[in-house]
């Protein structure tokens, strides 16, 4: 492969040739300028890999730099060079699409770690597949569903944002598909090799969420019986995505503004700061605004993650994208309980059409897998949906309204534990004859055979 090479932009000669002295170690070929306009002009020359550009120029500020490559030159990545402190300018480089900055005096091995990741980015282009090999947490299929506009814009911003290292947070309803979003953005990224670690800030003990953000020496604190590290070191050259962030407590939050800040962590009952190198990205389905608003988020740390904000659409602004994502749960559902394939009847779909889905992607799926179980002939009809408001687009007949009532999963839904034993009492009394068990339930063979499966039963017998 041939040499990359890195362009650096500053005024100062000092901090150029020291630049220039790390990144030739690395095995790369540089160009230095001094200004924006001998910057510009070294870019239409020397063609940089990457470009590293000081903030404050003689004849104008480094975001004219990432301004042009944006414009001129958008699969080149620039990373800013900002005086010490000037969080502000730095994010203001994000916004405007920078890759990443670096504060001053610059940390060598930090500036290290940039300039790899941001070659690799580089690198993606000229083997332009994009999608890497790893990084995906769930195997049954990730990718974003859907052909309505607002997923066209969402997938066109996600493959955007990857090519970045800003904080993203991300907005949504419940169950409209942050969590899948963020994990997009991991896996089209540079750090798509590194690990992606969700962490639902709301169901973390306060009194341990410090060790677990941070990690803790052994003996810091009694049950401290090792060394353990956290999820921030988990995440070291990956991606850390924390999830319902709106219900980080305060105490917590100073601690991450500074982790983020120095892009260093010290784990609890540790002396050293030991550097990370992470992307984080944020989400909550809470007004954060409104936190900020109450004193229950800090503003500091809200202006930090809230670099970017992606907004997820709910699934009733999606239009036809319920058909196609319930066409994909019903074949994941086949797929995952070894059934026969389970099509929806055209008044199932209208009524799906029809239904405004409060709890979004999540609630469809929920609503077809308990569908799945409940239909005849793999043909899910309206009332084997069971959406709170029959809508009135879908007549429901008396022929159909005496099936409803005599449906037994229609009924008010026992608990899981009672619904369990009486299963485990039928099987025993009919001797695990599942078709005699399923009568004296009264449910179809099909049904009892699903809920075996999914109360694991099959190895009670
Ligand atoms: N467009 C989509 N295509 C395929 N699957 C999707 C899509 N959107 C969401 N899902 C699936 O729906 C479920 C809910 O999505 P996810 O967990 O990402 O939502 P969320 O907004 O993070 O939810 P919460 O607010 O509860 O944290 C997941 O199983 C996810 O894979």
């Amino acid at each position: 492969m041939a040499q990359q090479k890195v362009l650096v932009i500053d005024d100062e000669p000092d901090i150029r040739e020291l630049l220039e002295i790390t990144l030739l170690r690395m095995g790369l070929d540089t160009a230095t300028a001094g200004s924006v306009k001998e910057g510009l002009l070294a870019i239409q020359s020397f063609k940089p890999d990457l470009c590293l550009t000081d903030m404050k120029l003689p004849d104008g500020t480094g975001l004219d730099i990432v301004r042009y490559i944006q414009r001129e030159y958008a699969h080149v990545p620039v990373a800013v060079i900002t005086a010490f402190g000037s969080m502000e300018s730095a994010v203001e480089a994000l916004k405007a699409g920078a890759y990443d900055f670096v504060s001053k005096p610059v940390d060598l091995s930090k500036l290290r770690d940039l300039v790899q990741t941001a070659l690799t980015l580089s690198g993606q282009v000229s083997s332009p597949t994009g999608q890497s090999a790893s990084g995906g947490s769930s195997s049954e299929g990730n990718s974003i569903i859907g052909q309505s506009d607002a997923i066209k814009r969402l997938n066109a911003t996600i493959a955007k944002l990857a090519r970045s290292q800003a904080p993203v947070f991300i907005h949504g309803e419940s169950g409209s598909g942050k969590e899948l979003v963020a994990n997009e953005i991991h896996k089209l990224s540079p750090r798509a090799t590194g690990a992606f670690v969700p962490v639902n800030c709301g169901a973390i003990p306060e009194n341990l969420m410090e060790s677990e953000f941070f990690g803790h020496k052994k003996g810091s604190f009694t049950g401290a019986v090792e060394d353990k590290k956290g999820l921030f070191q988990a995440a070291h050259r990956g991606t850390l995505f924390l999830d319902e962030v709106a219900d980080l407590p305060l105490g917590m939050q100073v601690k991450l503004l500074r982790a983020i800040q120095e892009k260093a962590i010290k784990p609890v009952g540790g002396t050293e700061e030991l550097p990370v190198d992470i992307r984080i990205l944020s989400a909550t389905h809470k007004d954060l605004e409104k936190a900020v608003e109450d004193g229950g988020f800090r503003q500091d740390l809200y202006y930090r993650l809230n670099v970017i904000k992606l907004d997820v659409p709910p699934l009733h602004a999606r239009g036809g994208d319920i058909q196609l994502l319930a066409n994909f749960f019903l074949k994941l559902i086949a797929k995952r309980w070894e059934l026969p394939e389970i099509f929806l009847s055209a008044e199932a779909m209208e009524a799906l059409n029809a239904y405004p889905f409060p709890g979004n992607v999540r609630e469809l799926e929920n609503i077809l897998e308990r569908a799945s179980t409940l239909c005849e002939d793999n043909m899910i009809q309206p009332f084997d949906l069971q959406l709170p408001n029959v809508s009135p687009v879908v007549k429901t007949t008396e022929a159909m309204q005496a099936k409803i009532s005599a449906h037994p999963d229609w009924q008010a839904q026992p608990s899981v534990d009672d619904e369990k034993n009486q299963i485990l009492d039928a099987l025993e009394q009919t001797r695990w004859n599942r078709t005699a068990a399923a009568k004296q339930l009264g449910m179809t063979f099909r049904q009892l055979r699903y809920r075996i499966k999914k109360y694991d039963l099959d190895d009670a017998g």
